[in-house]
């Protein structure tokens, strides 16, 4: 029988290898001037974040060995993964060209203001998932300290990020954005 630990690390190495394929993919479809390599999505906080996740994993492994026999964490992991997946990419494919990895800083011909669909509910739908997505990988691994980081660290992300986003939106977009904004919540906790 296959060791829990061993599972999960495939189960992490699936999710690592489906996220940087199919961002890129639906970058080269929808937005093939930004397509590049920024679009695999290997940034260099994220590397490291993912090399301190498999420090913490292997560490663990062989003085704590216990931690990685649970496999329930593994199986939330999973399931959690999943729907940070589905509403990450329902948003790439509701918003098409209007959404790029880069923010854009000016209207581009092809730029619509995106309010159907997943984000007729949900204000930042690509965030919300990477933000449920990015904990969840450190659930699979079984990892506690990098849980916590993951968390805290995706949540300092978006805090920063969104009301950045959000100022050129409202320059781009004008009264429209600032409806959109008042009716529709990003679900992000105590990120308004
Ligand atoms: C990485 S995408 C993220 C999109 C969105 N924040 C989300 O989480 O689904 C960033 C780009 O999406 C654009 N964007 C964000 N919300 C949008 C919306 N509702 N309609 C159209 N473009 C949007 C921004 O102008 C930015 O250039």
């Amino acid at each position: 029988m296959v060791d829990t630990w061993c599972i999960a690390l495939m189960a992490f190495s699936a999710v690592l290898i489906f996220y940087h394929t199919s961002e890129p993919l639906i970058t080269y479809i929808y937005n093939r001037s930004d397509f590049g390599r920024s679009s695999f999505l290997f940034s260099a906080p994220y590397c490291f974040a993912m090399g301190v996740a498999l420090t913490e994993f292997f560490i663990e492994l062989i003085w704590f060995p216990s931690i990685k026999k649970s496999p329930y964490f593994m199986y939330a992991g999973i399931i959690l993964v999943i729907f940070g997946e589905f509403l990450r990419k329902g948003a790439m494919l509701t918003a098409k060209e209007s959404f790029t990895h880069l923010i854009k800083v000016s209207k581009r011909k092809e730029h619509v203001l995106v309010t159907e669909g997943v984000y007729k509910f949900i204000r930042h739908p690509g965030y919300l998932g990477w933000f449920i997505w990015a904990p969840s990988t450190q659930l699979i691994l079984m990892n506690p300290i990098s849980f916590g980081l993951f968390l805290s660290w995706a949540w300092y992300f978006f805090y920063d990020r969104i009301p950045y986003e959000e100022q050129y939106l409202i320059n781009m977009f004008g009264e429209e954005y600032i409806n959109y904004k008042a009716r529709t919540k990003t679900w992000i906790p105590f990120i308004n």
